[in-house]
């Protein structure tokens, strides 16, 4: 069985033609390591965009650009709005072994908002409920993180980010490692984000969940290989292109 990431929505951007950020002639990386060469290219507002490209191209790079984590060598990042951005690292980015409740995990989402280990108020918690909630996750709540099956961590990161209640999220590979009723309800759930305001932007391998994004940004070797439409962008010959050795 097949089970597909919600059918693409209209995005309201496409008609607005307003952008959440705008890179223009970006270039960052490492020490002694430049990932990102010259990007120039829009994320819209109020839609999804999938970062796609082969490993090492440099989609968490970029994600670690748009959250404020990495600062760019050269170029700018121009954001349409003051609020912070809300980061999903890479499931393995974060450590296994902290001794935190999900719940507990989740409410370290409202920690830019409130401080860290501050009481946290009525609205919070029902942030954090909402957001466990949404994920499907509640059950979980009492739980240490550390005993958790790698998608069930997942869902609760996610649900972190959520917390945050920004108006930008930037997912980094959400869906790996999920099943499929579980994919298919992060796929539901960013859908859904959108018609409640908010801009997203995931990394991802899965060319199911990228086909259904309203904008796609294609990578290779750190390098914009193409923007637009997926369904414009993903043909089999430019994929055939984009895996292939430069
Ligand atoms: N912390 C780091 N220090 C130095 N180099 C790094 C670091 N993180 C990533 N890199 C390098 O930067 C390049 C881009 O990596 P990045 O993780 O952005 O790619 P990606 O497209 O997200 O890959 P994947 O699909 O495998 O997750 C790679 O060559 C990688 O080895």
């Amino acid at each position: 069985m097949k089970i597909m990431f919600k059918k693409q929505t209209p995005c309201p951007a496409a008609t607005e033609s307003t952008s959440r950020v705008r890179l223009t002639g970006l270039s960052a990386g490492y020490s002694g390591r430049p990932v990102l060469q010259q990007l120039d290219a829009d994320i819209p507002a109020l839609a999804i965009t999938a970062l796609v490209g082969p490993n090492g191209s440099g989609k968490s790079t970029l994600l670690g650009v748009l959250s404020g984590v990495i600062q760019p060598t050269s170029g700018t990042v121009r954001h349409g709005s003051s609020r912070p951005p809300a980061f999903v690292p890479q499931r393995g980015a974060i450590g296994d072994a902290l001794p935190l409740t999900v719940r507990q995990a989740v409410e370290m989402g409202r920690w830019g908002d409130r401080g860290p280990w501050r009481r946290l108020t009525r609205r919070d918690g029902a942030a954090v409920d909402t957001a466990l909630e949404r994920l499907g996750i509640t059950d979980l709540a009492p739980r240490q993180l550390g005993e958790l099956s790698g998608g069930q961590r997942q869902r609760a990161l996610i649900a972190q980010g959520l917390a945050q209640e920004s108006d930008l999220l930037l997912l980094d590979e959400p869906t790996t490692g999920l099943d499929p009723e579980a994919r298919e309800r992060i796929g539901g759930l960013l859908a859904d984000l959108v018609a409640d305001g908010v801009t997203v932007v995931h990394a991802t391998h899965d060319l199911d969940a990228a086909r259904s994004a309203h904008a796609c940004l294609l990578l290779r070797e750190g390098r914009v290989a193409g923007q637009g439409e997926p369904g414009r962008l993903l043909t089999p010959s430019a994929l055939t292109g984009m895996w292939q050795p430069a």
